[in-house]
Parts: structure tokens; sequence; C-alpha cells
């Protein structure tokens, strides 16, 4: 009987010579599957060899050479499914800059539900840690690898936290939500109630909440959705008096107010992330999330602490640790907080609760200007179109607050509650991706920004980083100049292609990186097409290499002008493809 014999291979130990040899050329192709590529040149040795399964090995110079099909070349290079659609439509000057980031929830959290963001332009699935179990959160992020793996997306995921605030528990009564009356009262209680708290009576999960509240405080319930002024305390219980009428939910979230001013001590004695949190944390590091966004953050010691907790559990650790600024400690440490982490989410749904609303917009493009000096991605989160939860179609202000954000030139814009729960997520992130296209559009174009001059202060404070960065910005002006159709970088870390999204250039940039998780970090990052490929340190190959597989699949043309730099070779070349 015929035996069909089946090897898995891999090149041991790969070489420069043995890089620089095959890379050029395509055309090598063993008997198996898949053609190799996967060749590093980090480790220079003598003989390259090929490593068969049965650990035999065979010399790179027996081996068969045949010639590569064009299909080949396509699986070659790996980029999302949407984005190669966005540019065979519209042609690389015009795909989309802003990144969507959509929290997933009960409305979204089916394969095709799932799938239907995807397509829409999902960047990066947000799950929140308040709701859901793990088993709830494994299943959706089971769902978005099998996403990727089989229809060729490549959407990253989020974590985030619940952190420490002060929320309300249940209502009394066994009631989902309350209409407050002005006047009527109600007990807040630190008490554990075995089941639903009695009638008009409602748990608060800071153990020391009846202490430190004094009569005539006042109470904030989500923000302003309900108020209450405090009457009496009771040991365990502080009877409260309704001063402004409104919808009380349960879980709400609580602040405290005195003669007209936040009172910060209760949130002060709350750690940043509690002990659930940390439960929450191993499970996303053990499931493999790409970001992990710390709600309530205080100070940079908390992102240092998670930062260095992550590299100890994890060896080959790739998960990046977002900020949620979101209280009025966040904006006293802002800079160290953003020099801490590896990015930034403006979190405007509590940050409304802890600062006047109307400081919420300047603070907004505060954060997102600091970011971008400190070369950092920030998102802008909540409320960006939440009349969508209930109706199909935006109001006018809300159009208007998204075209704001992606003026501002923000990374990364959320939904919340909109895809989570809403009815409408679809038509939600259709809005966003309209709105984004056509205000960047306009930007390019209109170049209303055209007489401001925002400096830039440099970020590298190493040699070889000022070095990248000075190549970057010269490389960025090149393009606006060239009116380039794209720029290339080939980035070890994504280090100068985040350097090059600083600039926020014309052209898209198509950034190139072996690395499955620096591809799902550069997903946050504004104007980023990232690319999976395997490369060499010789850049001529390597650019030949990406232009055979683009245009192959349609993503560039010949003619087009690309400015190109990378992570080793301190130059930018410019090339027409040929
Ligand atoms: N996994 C989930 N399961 C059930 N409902 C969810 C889930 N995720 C979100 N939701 C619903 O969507 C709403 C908005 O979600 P989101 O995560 O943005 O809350 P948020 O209050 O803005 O964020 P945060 O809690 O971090 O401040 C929530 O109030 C909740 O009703
Ligand atoms: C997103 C979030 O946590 C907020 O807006 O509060
Ligand atoms: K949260
Ligand atoms: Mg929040």
């Amino acid at each position: 009987m015929a035996q069909s014999l089946q090897f898995s291979i891999s090149i041991s130990p790969p070489t420069e010579t043995f890089s620089k040899r095959i890379i050029p050329r395509p055309y090598l192709r063993l008997p198996v599957r898949r053609p190799i590529v996967a060749v590093h040149s980090e480790i220079a040795s003598p003989s390259p060899r090929v490593l068969l399964s049965n650990n035999a090995t065979l010399p790179t110079a027996k081996l068969p050479v045949l010639p590569l099909f064009t299909a080949d070349l396509a699986e070659a290079i790996e980029v999302d499914r949407v984005t190669e659609a966005e540019l065979k439509e519209n042609g690389s000057r015009s795909t989309r800059r802003t990144k969507f980031v959509c929290t997933i929830g009960p409305a979204t959290c089916g394969f095709d539900e799932l799938e239907a963001l995807a397509v829409g332009g999902m960047n990066v699935a947000r799950l929140n840690m308040c709701h859901g179990t793990h088993e709830w959160h494994r299943t959706v992020i089971e769902r978005v690898r099998r996403l990727n793996k089989e229809k060729g997306f490549a959407i990253a995921i989020m974590m985030d936290t619940e952190g420490s605030e002060i929320h309300l528990g249940d209502l009394g009564g066994a009631t989902t939500s309350a209409n407050v009356e002005d006047g009527d009262i109600w007990t807040f209680s630190v008490r554990s109630f075995n089941s639903s708290p009695p009638e008009h009576t409602i748990s608060v999960n800071y153990d020391g909440f009846a202490e430190e509240v004094k009569v005539g405080d006042e109470l904030v319930l989500d923000g302003g959705m309900v108020r209450f002024e405090v009457i009496e305390k009771i040991g365990p219980d502080v009877k409260c008096c309704c001063t402004d009428p409104g919808l009380l939910l349960p879980c709400a979230n609580l602040t405290l107010w005195r003669n007209g001013r936040l009172v910060q001590e209760q949130t002060a004695m709350l750690p940043t992330i509690s002990s659930e949190d940390w439960l929450d944390i191993d499970f996303g590091i053990a499931e493999g999330v790409d970001f992990i966004a710390v709600s309530f953050v205080k100070s940079a010691e908390v992102i240092n602490h998670l930062k260095s907790y992550i590299a100890a559990v994890s060896h080959d650790s790739c998960v990046a640790v977002i900020a949620k600024i979101e209280n009025a400690d966040s904006l006293k440490n802002l800079e160290e907080i953003i020099q801490a982490s590896d990015g930034v989410m403006v979190a405007r749904g509590d940050l409304g609760a802890q600062i006047p609303l109307e400081q919420v917009p300047s603070v907004q493009e505060k954060i997102v200007q600091l970011c971008r000096q400190l070369n950092k991605p920030v998102i802008i989160a909540s409320q960006l179109l939440e009349s969508m939860i209930e109706y199909p179609m935006p109001t006018r202000a809300e159009v208007a607050d998204v075209s704001e954000a992606v003026r501002q030139q923000t990374d990364a814009l959320m939904l919340s509650g909109e895809s989570a729960m809403g009815q409408y997520p679809e038509k939600a992130l259709s809005v966003l991706r309209s709105v984004s296209f056509r205000i960047e559009k306009w930007w390019r174009e209109e170049k209303p920004h055209h007489h401001e001059k925002v400096k830039f202060p440099d970020v590298a404070s190493l040699l070889p980083n000022s070095v990248s960065e000075e190549l970057c910005n010269a490389a960025a002006k090149m393009a606006n100049k060239l009116e380039a159709d794209a720029l290339f970088v080939y980035t070890n870390t994504g280090y100068m292609a985040s350097l090059l999204s600083r600039c926020r250039p014309d052209c898209p940039i198509f950034a190139f990186t072996s690395s499955t998780s620096v591809r799902k970090h550069l997903n946050l990052q504004w104007g980023l097409t990232p690319f999976c490929l395997d490369f060499s340190d010789d850049t001529e190959s390597n650019l030949n290499r990406a232009f055979t597989l683009l245009k192959a699949r349609g993503m560039i043309k010949s003619g087009d002008t690309i400015i190109s730099v990378s992570d080793w070779l301190q130059s930018i070349q410019v090339i027409n493809v040929p």
C-alpha cells in the first residue's frame, strides 16, 4: 500500500547569506503545501539546513526548486480583508486612517454579528470586565480568533478592567430600574443583602461609604441621571432625599460632592486594580488579549506595576497597557501616566461625572495633543453615537462630535453601548466610517490646518531612536511634498511605524512586520495599514517582495510612488513601483 509522507519543515539555523539568497527569488518551493518564506536573519551560521520533522537535515542546496504560483504569493503576505477591499475600491490614498474599537455585548457576541462588525471596519474588539463571566468573554475571544483565521480579518482584542469606582448594586424591591421623584427617600446601605434589598433601599459597593459621607453631601448617580442629598446616617445605612429626579439604574456609578466640590478622599482609598481585576488580568493574559485597558488610573505607578507583572508572568509578553483617563487624579498626573502606558483612552463617560461636563471637550483635545507629542495612540470613547442605541440615525450633534474627534486626528474612536447592547450596532459603525472618510478627506484636501503650526517636540532620548525619529519626520514630509501614494515601513517592534503615524502624513502608511502581535498593536494607530510579512535585512529584496505581493493583490500598481524606511537601514528610499 502506498504511504503518504508528511514533512513539517523549519529552516535552522537561519543565516544572512541564506535569507539574501532565497528572498529575492520567490521560486523556491518544497513538495509541501507552503513555500518557505519564514527566514529570519538575526542568527548567523555558515551552513543553512532544512530540518525535517523526523529530525533529519537536508542541506538547502539540495532543495527542489519550483516556480511559485500567484496564489502562493498572495498567501505569503497577510493583511486584513477590509483594508484590502478598501484599497482595491478606493485606491491607496483613500483608505481610512481613523481606527475603530467596538465594545462587544449581548447585541454583538454572536459569530455573525461579530463578522458584520468586522466587515464594517472594527479594528479592535473591546471586552468590558464589568459585565459577563469569564466563560462569556472566552467564547467571544474564540469567535474573534475564528473570524481572523477563517475569514481573513486581523481584529485585536482589548480587555477593559472593572476598576474600583463606587457604584450601586441591585435596586430594592427586585426592580430593574426606578423612576425616582423629587423628595423620594431612598436608603443607601453598605450592608450585604442575601437576596435583593428591601424596597427603596440600594446597596453601595464601597465599605467605607457610610463612615465617610456627611449630612448635606450630594450623591450624583451616573454623572447626573439622579441626585440625592444625604439627610441622615444610621449605622451602615445612609438616608437620602432625591433633589433632582430621574431614572435610577442598578450598577449606577456614584460620586460624592461636598460644598460643590467632588470628594476625592473616598476613591483615594480604593485600589486602581482590585483583587477581582487581578483575576481578570490573569484571565486576559492567559487568553492572549492584545490590550489591557486599566480603568480609573490615578498615577503612572499602577501602569508600571502592571507592565512589570505582565513581563514577569508571560515571557513573550505581547500585552499592551492602555491607561483610561476618567477621573480627576488621572488629569493631575496626565503626562507621567501617558509616558508610562502604551496608549490612552479618553473615557468620557466617567470623566464627565468627575469633572464639570463643559470641561470635557477641552480636556479631550489636550489629551489627544499630548498623546501625539509623546507618540502614544489615543482612543476617544463614550457616547459618540449614544442615541443610536435606540434609533437608526445619529443626531446632528453626535455627527459633529465624531467629526471633531476625527479632525483632532485621534488614533481611534470607540463604540460602547451602541455596539454592546444597542439596536443598530452595524449602522453606528457605518456612521463612524462615513464621517471618518469625509473628514479625513476634507483635512487632506482643504488643508484647514495649513496655518496651524503644531510643534511636536522630540520623543526619542537615545541616539538611534533620534535618528529614526528624524528619518520618519523627513520621510513623512517628503511623502506630502511629492504626493506619494504610500509610505512603506519595515518594522520589527512597531516603533518606526508609530513615528510615521505620529506625523499624520497625507498618504497611508503600509507597515510590514513579521510579528503577529506587533501587527495587532498597530491596529490602534492612525493611518497604519499593518501587514504580516517575513522579511530579511536586504532592503532591495524586501521592497521587491512587497511590490510583487501587493501588486498580485491589486493593492498597489506600477508607477505608484513609494517612500520607504526601515528599522535597521538609516536611509529614505523613493521608488516608483516597477
Ligand atoms: N459583556 C456585556 N454584557 C452585557 N452588557 C454589556 C456588556 N458590555 C457592555 N454592556 C452594556 O453596554 C453598556 C455600555 O458598555 P460599556 O462597556 O461601554 O460601559 P461603560 O460604562 O461606558 O464603560 P465602563 O464600565 O468601562 O465605564 C453597559 O452599560 C452595559 O449595559
Ligand atoms: C469607557 C469608559 O470607561 C468611560 O467612558 O467611562
Ligand atoms: K470597565
Ligand atoms: Mg469608565
